[in-house]
Protein backbone atom coordinates (compact mmCIF):
# COMPACT_ATOMS: atom_id res chain seq x y z
CA UNK A 1 0.00 0.00 0.00
CA UNK A 2 1.07 3.35 -0.68
CA UNK A 3 0.61 6.82 1.32
CA UNK A 4 -2.57 7.02 0.40
CA UNK A 5 -3.84 3.66 0.83
CA UNK A 6 -3.53 2.51 -3.20
CA UNK A 7 -1.39 -0.35 -4.34
CA UNK A 8 0.46 2.00 -6.88
CA UNK A 9 3.30 4.09 -5.75
CA UNK A 10 1.72 7.28 -5.75
CA UNK A 11 3.55 10.81 -7.02
CA UNK A 12 4.47 11.79 -3.96
CA UNK A 13 5.76 7.86 -2.64
CA UNK A 14 7.98 8.01 -5.82
CA UNK A 15 9.33 11.37 -4.95
CA UNK A 16 10.42 9.88 -1.51
CA UNK A 17 12.79 7.84 -3.08
CA UNK A 18 15.15 10.52 -4.62
CA UNK A 19 14.50 12.90 -1.70
CA UNK A 20 17.08 12.44 0.79
CA UNK A 21 15.37 14.31 3.76
CA UNK A 22 14.50 13.95 7.11
CA UNK A 23 10.28 13.00 8.63
CA UNK A 24 10.32 16.69 9.60
CA UNK A 25 10.86 18.33 6.04
CA UNK A 26 8.34 15.31 5.01
CA UNK A 27 5.89 16.85 7.47
CA UNK A 28 6.74 20.48 6.23
CA UNK A 29 6.01 20.07 2.64
CA UNK A 30 2.85 18.39 3.82
CA UNK A 31 1.67 21.45 5.25
CA UNK A 32 3.47 23.39 2.44
CA UNK A 33 1.54 21.53 -0.05
CA UNK A 34 -1.88 21.85 1.99
CA UNK A 35 -1.13 25.46 1.66
CA UNK A 36 -0.47 25.42 -2.49
CA UNK A 37 -3.69 23.49 -2.75
CA UNK A 38 -5.59 26.38 -1.07
CA UNK A 39 -4.18 29.16 -2.77
CA UNK A 40 -3.98 27.74 -6.13
CA UNK A 41 -8.08 28.22 -6.20
CA UNK A 42 -7.16 31.95 -6.04
CA UNK A 43 -3.71 32.63 -7.68
CA UNK A 44 -1.85 30.51 -9.43
CA UNK A 45 1.54 29.40 -8.07
CA UNK A 46 1.74 26.30 -10.53
CA UNK A 47 0.50 25.18 -13.85
CA UNK A 48 -2.39 23.31 -13.14
CA UNK A 49 -1.30 20.13 -15.57
CA UNK A 50 1.27 19.64 -12.28
CA UNK A 51 -1.08 19.75 -9.22
CA UNK A 52 -0.89 15.82 -9.23
CA UNK A 53 2.79 15.95 -9.46
CA UNK A 54 3.51 18.41 -7.14
CA UNK A 55 5.83 16.07 -4.96
CA UNK A 56 8.08 15.31 -7.69
CA UNK A 57 7.70 18.36 -10.12
CA UNK A 58 8.32 20.77 -7.54
CA UNK A 59 9.22 19.39 -4.05
CA UNK A 60 11.85 16.67 -5.14
CA UNK A 61 13.16 18.76 -8.12
CA UNK A 62 13.75 22.42 -5.89
CA UNK A 63 15.56 19.92 -3.18
CA UNK A 64 18.21 18.15 -4.98
CA UNK A 65 19.63 21.28 -5.36
CA UNK A 66 20.55 21.26 -1.30
CA UNK A 67 22.82 18.26 -1.93
CA UNK A 68 25.10 20.14 -4.56
CA UNK A 69 26.44 23.27 -1.98
CA UNK A 70 26.03 21.18 1.44
CA UNK A 71 27.57 23.71 2.95
CA UNK A 72 25.48 26.78 1.69
CA UNK A 73 23.28 28.55 3.87
CA UNK A 74 22.72 31.75 2.40
CA UNK A 75 21.01 31.98 -0.61
CA UNK A 76 18.83 34.00 -3.07
CA UNK A 77 16.32 32.43 -5.39
CA UNK A 78 15.28 34.56 -8.07
CA UNK A 79 11.83 34.67 -9.01
CA UNK A 80 10.41 32.74 -6.24
CA UNK A 81 6.35 32.05 -7.80
CA UNK A 82 4.91 29.67 -5.61
CA UNK A 83 8.07 28.93 -4.25
CA UNK A 84 10.55 26.69 -6.20
CA UNK A 85 13.48 26.41 -5.95
CA UNK A 86 13.77 28.48 -3.09
CA UNK A 87 11.29 27.98 -0.11
CA UNK A 88 11.53 24.37 -0.11
CA UNK A 89 15.46 24.97 0.74
CA UNK A 90 14.41 27.21 3.13
CA UNK A 91 12.61 24.10 4.59
CA UNK A 92 15.41 21.90 3.80
CA UNK A 93 17.40 24.62 6.08
CA UNK A 94 14.95 24.98 8.71
CA UNK A 95 17.11 25.32 12.11
CA UNK A 96 21.12 25.59 10.83
CA UNK A 97 22.84 28.13 11.97
CA UNK A 98 23.32 31.31 9.89
CA UNK A 99 20.58 29.68 7.28
CA UNK A 100 18.71 32.54 5.61
CA UNK A 101 16.95 32.36 2.17
CA UNK A 102 15.52 35.44 0.43
CA UNK A 103 13.12 35.19 -1.54
CA UNK A 104 12.79 37.77 -4.15
CA UNK A 105 8.86 38.21 -6.09
CA UNK A 106 7.91 40.88 -7.73
CA UNK A 107 4.15 39.70 -7.50
CA UNK A 108 1.94 40.70 -4.85
CA UNK A 109 0.17 37.68 -3.99
CA UNK A 110 2.68 35.43 -4.69
CA UNK A 111 4.63 37.27 -1.58
CA UNK A 112 1.71 37.09 0.77
CA UNK A 113 1.06 33.19 -0.21
CA UNK A 114 5.40 32.55 0.44
CA UNK A 115 5.13 34.87 3.45
CA UNK A 116 2.21 32.64 4.84
CA UNK A 117 4.46 29.55 4.22
CA UNK A 118 7.28 30.63 5.62
CA UNK A 119 5.35 31.88 8.68
CA UNK A 120 3.45 28.37 9.36
CA UNK A 121 6.31 26.38 8.79
CA UNK A 122 9.12 28.60 10.74
CA UNK A 123 11.33 28.58 7.52
CA UNK A 124 14.52 30.86 7.80
CA UNK A 125 13.00 32.65 4.49
CA UNK A 126 12.92 36.28 3.95
CA UNK A 127 10.48 37.81 0.92
CA UNK A 128 11.24 40.83 -0.77
CA UNK A 129 8.35 41.89 -3.09
CA UNK A 130 10.78 44.06 -5.45
CA UNK A 131 12.16 43.14 -8.62
CA UNK A 132 15.38 41.05 -8.93
CA UNK A 133 16.90 44.50 -10.66
CA UNK A 134 16.29 46.48 -7.45
CA UNK A 135 17.12 43.59 -4.95
CA UNK A 136 20.97 43.28 -4.35
CA UNK A 137 21.20 45.74 -1.82
CA UNK A 138 18.47 44.36 0.45
CA UNK A 139 20.02 41.17 -0.44
CA UNK A 140 23.72 41.37 0.76
CA UNK A 141 26.11 38.76 -0.18
CA UNK A 142 25.14 35.28 -0.56
CA UNK A 143 26.44 31.66 -0.90
CA UNK A 144 23.90 30.64 -4.10
CA UNK A 145 21.96 32.26 -6.28
CA UNK A 146 18.85 30.05 -7.65
CA UNK A 147 16.34 30.51 -10.19
CA UNK A 148 14.06 27.86 -12.30
CA UNK A 149 11.82 28.98 -14.82
CA UNK A 150 12.60 32.56 -15.08
CA UNK A 151 14.54 33.24 -18.04
CA UNK A 152 17.45 32.13 -20.24
CA UNK A 153 20.96 31.43 -19.48
CA UNK A 154 22.42 34.46 -20.50
CA UNK A 155 19.76 36.82 -18.97
CA UNK A 156 19.79 34.40 -15.27
CA UNK A 157 23.92 35.09 -15.33
CA UNK A 158 23.46 38.82 -15.91
CA UNK A 159 20.63 39.25 -13.10
CA UNK A 160 23.29 37.49 -10.88
CA UNK A 161 26.31 39.30 -11.52
CA UNK A 162 26.06 41.61 -8.94
CA UNK A 163 26.03 38.41 -6.58
CA UNK A 164 28.99 36.01 -8.74
CA UNK A 165 31.48 38.97 -8.02
CA UNK A 166 30.86 38.29 -4.26
CA UNK A 167 31.82 34.68 -4.74
CA UNK A 168 28.28 33.35 -5.43
CA UNK A 169 27.94 30.00 -7.41
CA UNK A 170 24.36 30.03 -9.04
CA UNK A 171 21.98 26.95 -9.59
CA UNK A 172 19.96 27.05 -12.15
CA UNK A 173 17.13 24.07 -12.73
CA UNK A 174 17.15 23.91 -16.48
CA UNK A 175 15.12 22.15 -19.67
CA UNK A 176 15.85 20.28 -22.49
CA UNK A 177 16.45 23.69 -24.26
CA UNK A 178 19.75 24.63 -21.93
CA UNK A 179 22.19 23.54 -25.28
CA UNK A 180 20.47 26.02 -27.16
CA UNK A 181 21.00 28.69 -24.16
CA UNK A 182 24.28 27.51 -23.90
CA UNK A 183 25.42 28.51 -27.27
CA UNK A 184 23.62 31.46 -27.06
CA UNK A 185 25.82 32.74 -23.58
CA UNK A 186 28.66 34.85 -23.77
CA UNK A 187 30.36 35.09 -20.54
CA UNK A 188 31.82 32.07 -20.23
CA UNK A 189 35.61 33.89 -19.55
CA UNK A 190 34.38 35.02 -16.32
CA UNK A 191 32.86 32.14 -14.90
CA UNK A 192 33.11 27.67 -15.24
CA UNK A 193 29.65 26.39 -16.40
CA UNK A 194 28.98 23.20 -15.24
CA UNK A 195 26.03 20.85 -16.20
CA UNK A 196 24.55 18.16 -13.93
CA UNK A 197 21.85 15.74 -14.37
CA UNK A 198 18.22 15.96 -12.85
CA UNK A 199 17.34 13.36 -10.46
CA UNK A 200 13.47 13.96 -11.41
CA UNK A 201 13.41 15.07 -14.37
CA UNK A 202 15.34 12.76 -17.26
CA UNK A 203 16.07 15.71 -19.87
CA UNK A 204 16.39 18.01 -17.07
CA UNK A 205 20.24 19.63 -16.10
CA UNK A 206 20.89 21.99 -13.59
CA UNK A 207 23.39 24.51 -14.69
CA UNK A 208 25.94 25.15 -11.84
CA UNK A 209 27.76 28.29 -12.64
CA UNK A 210 31.31 29.08 -10.61
CA UNK A 211 32.99 32.21 -10.30
CA UNK A 212 35.61 31.59 -12.60
CA UNK A 213 38.59 32.31 -9.85
CA UNK A 214 37.11 30.02 -7.85
C1 LIG B 1 7.45 31.23 -14.49
S1 LIG B 1 7.46 31.79 -12.85
C2 LIG B 1 8.50 30.59 -12.07
C3 LIG B 1 8.27 30.53 -10.61
C4 LIG B 1 9.11 29.50 -9.83
N1 LIG B 1 10.51 29.82 -9.89
C5 LIG B 1 8.86 28.12 -10.36
O1 LIG B 1 9.74 27.54 -10.99
O2 LIG B 1 7.76 27.57 -10.13
C6 LIG B 1 8.53 33.22 -12.87
C7 LIG B 1 8.32 34.08 -11.66
O3 LIG B 1 9.29 35.12 -11.67
C8 LIG B 1 8.69 36.34 -11.34
N2 LIG B 1 9.50 37.37 -12.01
C9 LIG B 1 9.72 37.50 -13.34
N3 LIG B 1 10.55 38.53 -13.60
C10 LIG B 1 10.87 39.08 -12.38
C11 LIG B 1 11.70 40.16 -11.96
N4 LIG B 1 12.39 40.88 -12.86
N5 LIG B 1 11.80 40.44 -10.66
C12 LIG B 1 11.11 39.69 -9.74
N6 LIG B 1 10.32 38.64 -10.07
C13 LIG B 1 10.20 38.33 -11.37
C14 LIG B 1 7.26 36.24 -11.84
O4 LIG B 1 6.37 37.09 -11.14
C15 LIG B 1 6.96 34.75 -11.61
O5 LIG B 1 6.37 34.54 -10.35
Amino acid sequence: MNSSGSRHPSNKDLALKSLAVSRETIERLEIYEALLLKWQKIKNLVAPSTLDQIWSRHFADSAQLVELVPDARKWVDLGSGGGFPGLVVAIQLAGLPGAEVHLVESDNRKCAFLREVARALEAPAIVHHMRIEACYAAVGTVDVVSARALAPLQILLDLSTPFIENGAKCLFLKGQDIDTELTETTTYSRVKIQLIESKTDPSGRIVMVNPARH
